[in-house]
Order: C-alpha cells, then structure tokens, then sequence
C-alpha cells in the first residue's frame, strides 16, 4: 500500500507505518492501537492517520468543520462518547468517527451502529474489558543455549534478522558445526548441504527454521503469551459475559495457559518440578542423610561395650590402625542400617525414581567407615543425570506448549481486538441509552435519501424532542426542543432564552449525525451538509484590526459553496448595533443565494430583516411571562415569530401592576 497517498502522511510517517507487520489492515480497520505501535507515531496522530486512511477510502476532502467553535462541539462529541468507553484502546478509537459530507462513510458508521446499539451494556462485561488492552510484543529475550548455522552469507544476514533471540554463526563445514555443538546444547543447521551430516551432540538440520519459528524459538511465543496473559484472559471473560463467538476454545486456551508462568517458564508439571526440585535440594539433602547416618551410627556406638583384643589393640595404637576393622566386626548390623537410612533418606527426600535410587546405592558405599561420608564423584554424576533430566524435561513441555500456543496465536489477536472493539460498539451503545438517541434521516439535496427513508424536507434540518446533552444542567431537566430551518433565518428571543443553547443543539446534532451517529432527539430530518460553519458569540466590540479580520472570514462564506450549514451568535456585539445590522443583513443575502442553511443568533432581527434586500425569516424563543421575577420560556424556537425582548416583557409586567400610565407610554415604543 502506497502509504504516503494517505491524505496527512508524509514521508516519515510512511516509513513508520511500513515497519508494521499489519498497518493495511489497522489501517482499514481504525486500528490506532497497532498504528501507535509504528515508531514516533503518537495517539493523537495514530488517530489523525486512521481518520486519513478513511477520508481517501471514501474519497473526503474533510473540510466539513470548517471553524473553531465547528470543532469544539466535535471534541465535545468524542468526549460524550469517551466518558463511555472502558478501555484505552477504544477511547483512542473513538477519533476515527468524524463529521463528513460523504454519503458512504455516514452509511458505513450507520451500520456499525446499528450492531453497536443492539449491544447490552451488562456491566459484568463492562467489568471484564477493564483488564483488557491491546497485546504488547515482548522484549527480545537472549536465548544462550542454541545457535543457528550457516554457510550462506545471505541466510546468515536473514537469519539475524528473524532470529534476534539467537546467535547465528558461519560454518564450512562439518567441523566447524561439531565445534559449535561443543559450545552450544543445540546447534540448529539452516542449510541443506548438511543433512546428513554425522557430529557429535545435539545438532538439526533446518533449512525450513523461518517458516517455523516457534519450533526453533519456543520462548518467543511463550514469553509473548506470558507478557499478555492477563489481557488474554480479560478478553476471553469478555467473550462470556457478552455472549460473544469466541475465535478459539477458551477452555482450551485456559489449559494452555495455566501451564505458563508469568516469566514465561513452565509450571503444572509434577515431573518437571520434581526434577527442578531434586537439583536445588540435592547438596543439602546429601548432607542431611549423612548426618542421619552418623547419628545412628554414634548411637549405636554409645550403646556398644566394645571388646578389643589386646593384638588389636596394640595395632591402633602402634600403627593408628583403622577403626574400620572394628566396626566391621563389631558394628556390622548397625553400620548397614546407618547406611540404610542414609540412603532412605536420599530416595525419600529428593523422590528419586527406581532407575536414579540406584545413584543412592552408591553415594553411601558398604564398606563401613565413621563418619559415614558421601561419596562425591556418584552425587556429581547423579546431579549431571538430573539436570540432564530436567532440561530435557523442560525442552519438551516447552516445545509442546509453544506449538499448542502458537496456534492460539492469530486467534487470540482477534479475540482482544473484538473484546476492544466491543468497547467502541458499547460505549456508542451507552450514548444513545444514556441520551435516548435516534438516528437521523439524511435528505440529500436533489431528494435522494442515504438512508433510503422518504422524507418531506428536501433542505435544511427539522429537530424533534432534541435535547442537548451539552447544557449546564442534568440530562433530565432539559426541555426538548423542536426546531425546523431552511434556508438563511434570523433567531431572535429573550435574554437567557436559550439562543446559543439552540446553536449548540443543531450544531452536535448535525455533527454527531454527519459523523453515522445516533442524535440525542427523538426525530431529526437533515439534508447532508457540505460544510459546517458556527461562530461563536464574540466577547466585546473588536477593534478596527479583529473586526476586519472577521470579515474576512465571512468573505470565505460567499465564495459559492453550496450545501454549508452557517450558525452565528450575536455577530452584532463585534462593532456598534448599527453598522452590526446592515453587515449581518448582507451576509445573509449572500447565503441565500448560494442555498445554504443558516441560523443567525441577533438581538437586531427587526432591523436586520428591514436591511435586508430579501424576506429574511425570523423565528423567535418567546417568553411566555414571568414568574416570580423568573423568566418561563418555550425552549422550542416560533416559526416566522420576533420574541419580544426581555425589556419589553418588564415594562409590560410593570404597566400590568401601575396605573399611572407612564409604562403604557414605554410598552408603546417597542
Ligand atoms: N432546552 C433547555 N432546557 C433546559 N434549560 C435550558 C435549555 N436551554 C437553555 N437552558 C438554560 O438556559 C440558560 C441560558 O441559555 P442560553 O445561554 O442558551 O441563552 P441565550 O438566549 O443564548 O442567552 P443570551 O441572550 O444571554 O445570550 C442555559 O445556561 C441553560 O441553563
């Protein structure tokens, strides 16, 4: 894959993700977790790459936020959805979903959340993925006791690369690979030439070693199993809570795994952990077993009247003769059972095996002697035999438990990825619960619908129940808010009304529903937007320099662009109201003739709708009175409707209360 045709990848970054095993199919997938792995990619850019790798598979020039404020309400959308997720990967995930004018990514997200919301949130499972993360590859590990040879100045350079656990030597021949096997236990051959060559010590021919790796380095997959367990184990308890088909038997994942140690060592093996016990305990026991022969010995000699015969005695003294005759004579019985129990104690204690019992025999030998001493040269060989053994032992299970785990390998990569990607599907699932969402309709322009749903609306947006999730108070105490625009329009309404709140709504619901996602309304129609443009409300008049600027950007706006979505706040409060109403006025007039949608939030709609050179419509957020001094106020804005001003509703109220007449004369100049 041609990496850097990825719209945001420049060379270097290219070069990173092509020292991926499988960066096409993170790619393709929004896998950012594996596209982190790439070296100097960080999250931020993983998911910047995954959202370009999307943009050219459909063909998106990603310009849809088009401002600032455009992309705040994006970033605060993803951290809806973020709050949601349970793990890492899948709150990194999330930025792989993005707001877009084409019709087929909408479609593709569509349908992933129509899987997502069919999803149960149990929280048994939302419990298991918390252990789960994305598998990490081990550190190489140095493994000294085997080597691979070769002749082949190629295969050598290969076999380094593939192998960087091993050493890899150049041999000539059969010689140099019987001198290797001096130095090594295992020498394993990677070329033909040699097979059947005929040297001394462990030596395999294996031209084939690449292509099967976990044989020649059983350690690899052990210690990539053992680095990973608790996330592997984590994915498989999320596959059960969730009722998931898992890609593998987990029992049988389970069993693999019990016989793993966490440094990647085999445990579960009686025979292995005899062995291994047997070696650590063989000088003590030794030494043990000695001393209960002694004290048996000493015992029976304290107990003992001795007869010495006087020759006898004359040779002890003469010749400092040995003692050994005596208790030969004297102490037979006693000395065979000393070293009896020496022996016993031997077998018994290191769970010697008939066939290694035999070593005891001979480390305690017949002929009596006091002390009763070990025989050192038979408990070396005995150690070098169990050793032997243990290594022996511990090669096999490792080679047996590498192959079984090296077929769990793929599996178990796409049993954590669907654990990971159940927590996107959950967290997606979660929002629309916990917003009580609906997925919107698109109206395309020319009256094809992307869902395929038929619709009266052919421009702009119509919002049912919308209730933004964004607000300064809890979810429940939103009112719904209905509101339906096609076309420029202006929004006026009393102070604290809720003006921008209903900025904010249409802007999220637009977002979240060009990004394929469910919408917090209980109906929402909207035509597929080209382009979102929202201004925030500017704090304060600006200076010459600022207000020039902003009418640059508002140049941007008339350049013929159909389809864009436009909200702006009180544009009015960045210079003196006069001047503010002609300028909104023109602004708007070039809207309309390019058919794009927009909502102007003013306190100036009269005179802007009168310096308009088009019949600009006006909705308005009416106050319906007050109460206790507190504003009540329909949250849903009236079509064709200018709101009465709050200072408008005070003087009423206070003409209501004052007969005098004087607040009469005020209510009469609005
Ligand atoms: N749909 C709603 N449900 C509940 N409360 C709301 C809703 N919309 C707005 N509010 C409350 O009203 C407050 C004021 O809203 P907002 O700032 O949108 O009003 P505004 O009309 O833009 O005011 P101003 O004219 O002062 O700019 C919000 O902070 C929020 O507490």
């Amino acid at each position: 894959m041609e990496f850097e045709a990825i719209p945001g990848v420049g060379e270097k970054t290219a070069a990173a993700l092509s020292e991926l095993d499988d960066a096409e199919r993170a790619l393709r997938e929004g896998d950012v977790a594996t596209l982190t792995r790439a070296p100097g990619v960080s999250e931020g850019r993983a998911a910047a790459v995954a959202r370009g790798a999307i943009r050219r598979r459909h063909d998106d020039d990603g310009d849809f936020l088009a401002t600032d404020r455009a992309r705040e309400v994006y970033e605060d959308a993803l951290g809806l959805l973020r709050e949601r997720t349970v793990t890492d990967y899948a709150a990194k995930r999330i930025a792989t979903f993005y707001p877009t004018d084409s019709a087929s990514r909408i479609a593709e997200v569509r349908e992933f959340v129509e899987r997502a919301t069919d999803r149960d949130p149990d929280p048994d499972v939302l419990d298991a993925l918390s252990g789960v993360e994305p598998l990490s590859p081990p550190a190489t590990r140095r493994v000294r006791d085997r080597c691979l040879a070769t002749a082949d100045a190629e295969r050598f350079a290969a076999a380094e690369e593939a192998f960087p656990e091993l050493s890899v030597e150049v041999v000539e021949d059969a010689r140099g690979l019987a001198e290797l096997a001096r130095s090594y236990s295992t020498v394993v051959a990677l070329d033909e030439q040699f097979a059947g060559i005929d040297v001394e010590g462990d030596v395999r021919v294996r031209p084939d070693a690449m292509e099967s790796p976990d044989e020649i380095v059983p350690e690899r997959v052990l210690a990539f199993f053992a680095e990973n367990r608790s996330r592997v184990l984590a994915a498989a308890a999320v596959h059960e809570a969730a009722d998931l088909d898992p890609p593998c038997d987990l029992d049988a994942l389970r069993d693999a795994l019990d016989r793993l140690d966490d440094d990647g060592t085999i445990v579960g093996d009686a025979e292995l952990d005899r062995l291994v016990t047997a070696v650590d305990d063989l000088d003590a026991t030794v030494s043990t077993a000695e001393s209960v022969a002694n004290d048996r010995l000493r015992e029976a000699i304290r107990e003992r009247d001795v007869t010495i015969e006087g020759t006898d005695f004359l040779s002890l003294v003469e010749q400092g003769a040995r003692v050994d005759s005596l208790l030969d004579r004297e102490l037979e019985d006693e000395y065979d059972d000393a070293v009896a129990a020496a022996r016993e104690h031997l077998v018994d204690a290191l769970d010697l095996r008939p066939e290694e019992a035999d070593f005891a025999e001979r480390a305690f030998p017949d002929d009596p002697a006091f002390p009763v001493e070990h025989e050192p040269s038979v408990i070396s060989r005995l150690r070098t035999e169990l050793k032997a053994g243990r290594d022996r032992r511990a090669a096999r299970l490792k080679r047996d438990l590498a192959a079984d785990l090296s077929a769990l390998r793929d599996p178990v990569e796409e049993l954590v990825r669907e654990a990971l990607e159940l927590d996107v599907e959950l967290a997606v699932a979660r929002f629309a619960a916990d917003f009580e969402c609906t997925l919107p309709s698109f109206v395309d322009i020319d009256g094809a619908d992307v869902t395929g749903e038929a619709s009266p609306e052919s421009h702009g947006f119509a919002i049912e129940g919308g209730r933004s999730p964004l607000l300064d108070v809890d979810f429940a105490d939103v009112d719904p808010v209905d509101y339906r625009v096609s076309g420029a329009t202006l929004l006026s309404g009393v102070n604290s009304g809720g003006k921008t709140s209903t900025l904010d709504l249409v802007a999220l619901v637009v977002v979240l529903a060009q990004m394929g996602l469910p919408v917090p309304a209980e109906r929402v129609e909207l035509e597929r937007f080209s382009e979102l443009h929202y201004y925030a409300k500017t704090q304060g008049t600006l200076d010459a320099g600022a207000f020039e600027s902003t009418l640059r950007d508002f140049r941007a706006l008339a350049d013929g662009e159909t389809n864009r979505l436009v909200l702006v706040d009180e544009l009015e409060s960045i210079t003196e109201p006069g001047a503010s109403a002609k300028i909104v006025a023109g602004i708007l007039e070039a809207l309309d003739e390019q058919a794009a949608t927009a909502v102007f939030v003013s306190h100036l709609a009269g005179e802007i709708r009168e310096a308009a050179g088009f019949d600009v419509a006006v909705d308005g957020i009416e106050a319906l009175g007050l109460e206790d001094g507190e504003l009540v106020v329909n949250r849903s804005p009236v079509k064709d409707h200018l709101a009465r001003s709050t200072p408008e509703l005070i003087v009423e109220k206070l003409a209501d209360d004052d007969g005098s007449g004087f607040y009469d004369r005020l209510l009469e100049k609005f």
